[in-house]
């Protein structure tokens, strides 16, 4: 992923309400920045695969950017769930807006020796649901407490089609 691609913070928020936007290729700086480079207090979720955070656009509209973890690097299979995602477009299912590859070298010592070692990540970045997920309002944990929307069901969605 090219560190100076030129997708910004104005392009994101054009894609949010331009729904004929294609997904891009988002720079890991991008994401960094809105995120607060992935700090605590934006964290918004866990997956078996992820974590989840907030990301907030200068226009005060947020995304969920899905951080994958180190054991979830396999080349195939992230190729294969882009695809997917990239292909399913439907109004009850939570929208992709992009995803961001990236791999720098940092020189460490390992076993004694002096390596340049790749550090790789993976992110997935979604429109963002304020309800929270469907599995709340099934096991009941959040139905008293809010009306569940289409949209709001989506993120359990997107995870079957993504499985
Ligand atoms: N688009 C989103 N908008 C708002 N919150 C989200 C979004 N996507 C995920 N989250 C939050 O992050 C949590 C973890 O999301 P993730 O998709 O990784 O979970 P999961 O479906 O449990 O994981 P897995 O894909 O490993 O089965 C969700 O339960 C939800 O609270």
């Amino acid at each position: 992923m090219d560190r100076h691609s030129s997708t910004t913070q104005s392009d994101l928020e054009r894609m949010l309400w331009d729904e004929k936007v294609e997904p891009k290729a988002l720079p890991l700086s991008l994401l960094e920045d809105i995120t607060n480079g992935f700090s605590d207090e934006r964290e918004i979720g866990r997956g078996g695969f992820a974590v989840v955070y907030k990301g907030m656009l200068e226009n005060g509209e947020a995304i969920a950017v899905k951080r994958l973890s180190k054991t979830y690097m396999y080349e195939k299979e992230f190729l294969r769930e882009v695809e997917c995602l990239i292909k399913v477009k439907h109004k009850n299912v939570v929208r992709f807006i992009g995803y961001c590859v990236d791999s720098q070298g940092r020189a460490d010592s390992y076993n004694g020796k002096f390596v340049m070692a790749d550090v790789l990540q993976r992110l997935l970045c979604f429109e963002y649901l304020p309800h929270g997920a469907l599995d709340q309002y099934i096991t009941g944990d959040i139905w008293h407490r809010n009306s569940a929307t289409a949209k709001s069901h989506t993120v359990l969605t997107y995870t079957v089609l993504a499985s």
